[in-house]
């Protein structure tokens, strides 16, 4: 979707087949309160770019602890790379890059010899590479020129770029970033956004967790929703945009027909502005309401405004209204006589697709 990766393939999500991470009833209590993360199954195919969408406190982090074996769960299991967690950590982290909640950074030392100390703490780490793979791994996320300063003269950026660079110093299966770009100014974010195409493009499997939606739209290929320690959707982000209504546009010289027709026809909140008819078209309800089963929609195409809308079979499977194909209403509007000048179907952003699914607003300016 926009700008998104469109060269990944929109590859469903079967559980255990190629997933890079997968969870069954993951859940965690902390002491006396309800789960921070309930009963989740979660299915991150590889070479995809994962988005966790939720907001604050809907149980993100508490889920990237155990995903990486940093906390213990209270139910439930987690496989990383094929292998069972925290079992096989030995085994399985150092092929993962992991950046939690701000990188650990000794103020005192320069960025470069934060990650040569880093590196040297690894018992797997290659010394006899190590001077070279910092500097690629500085260069990589732009710190080259600021290599020698002391990282306590750092932006937040910057530190975040430091964090990153941590990550980079081996080549990773996966990578497991945490808000990467919580607290940066735009340019900021950009940078890091760009890093994370970037290293999905060379084929790691990258897992990030936001809170922004236009985040996960911009660079996720797949996106899993919480909510109150809850998974309520994950799929495509594409099949989540599909599961939506979207909203239809018909420039005509007949507009009154045109709404009449286009009512007759299902479609709802039908408004006139000049020679533009627009409106909601009726579609099932949220492909899914359960974890898992949103990968059951077929391949559907929301791309910019003339694209059909996304029809996809099983979309209707959760009941509701009957799903209407956009060129059996073009084919009534000219029936009826209404000179179309212009059809399309606009794209559903991931804002509606969420808040269709939820029923809640989400403050996607964070
Ligand atoms: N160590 C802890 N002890 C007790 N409760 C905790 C602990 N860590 C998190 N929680 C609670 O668990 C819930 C989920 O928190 P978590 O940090 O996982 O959410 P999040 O989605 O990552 O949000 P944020 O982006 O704010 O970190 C919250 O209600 C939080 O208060």
């Amino acid at each position: 979707m926009g700008a998104g990766p469109g060269t990944h393939a929109h590859d469903g999500i079967a559980a255990g087949d190629g997933a890079v991470i997968e969870t069954r009833g993951l859940t965690k209590r902390y002491r006396g309160g309800r789960p921070a993360v309930d009963r989740l199954d979660l299915a991150v195919p590889a070479g995809s770019v994962f988005g966790f969408l939720g907001p604050n406190g809907s149980g993100k982090t508490t889920t990237i602890r155990m995903l990486l074996g940093l906390i213990a769960p209270t139910a439930g299991s987690v496989r990383l790379l094929g292998r069972p967690m925290p079992g096989a950590g030995r085994a399985v982290l150092p092929e993962v890059g992991a950046l939690i909640e701000g990188p650990a950074l000794y103020g005192y030392l320069s960025g470069r010899d934060n990650l040569l100390r880093y590196d040297s703490a690894d018992p797997t780490a290659d010394p006899r590479t190590r001077t070279a793979r910092v500097a690629a791994a500085l260069d990589r996320v732009g710190l080259a020129p600021a290599a020698g300063k002391k990282a306590r003269a750092y932006s937040l950026g910057m530190k975040q770029r430091l964090g990153l660079a941590s990550a980079l110093l081996r080549p990773r299966r996966l990578l497991v970033l945490d808000e990467p770009t919580n607290g940066l100014d735009p340019q900021g974010m950009r940078e890091i956004r760009a890093l994370v195409r970037e290293l999905a493009a060379e084929g790691t499997t990258v897992f990030l967790s936001s809170h922004l939606l236009d985040e996960i739209e911009q660079v996720c290929t797949h996106v899993a929703v919480m909510t109150r320690g809850r998974l309520i959707t994950q799929g495509t982000v594409a099949e989540l945009a599909a599961g939506a209504r979207g909203r239809l546009a018909v420039t005509t010289p007949d507009t009154g027909e045109a709404v009449r027709v286009l009512a007759g026809h299902g479609v709802t909140d039908v408004s006139v502005a000049g020679d533009r008819v627009s409106g909601r078209l009726p579609t099932g309800d949220m492909a899914a309401t359960e974890a898992g089963t949103a990968a059951t929609t077929g391949a559907a195409d929301t791309e910019g405004t003339t694209g059909t809308a996304g029809t996809a079979d099983g979309a209707g499977a959760a009941g509701g209204a009957a799903s209407v194909d956009p060129a059996d209403l073009n084919a009534a509007l000219v029936r009826a006589g209404v000179r179309v000048r212009a059809f399309g179907v606009e794209r559903v952003s991931l804002e509606d697709a969420f808040v269709a699914l939820t029923g809640e607003g989400f403050d996607v300016a964070g």
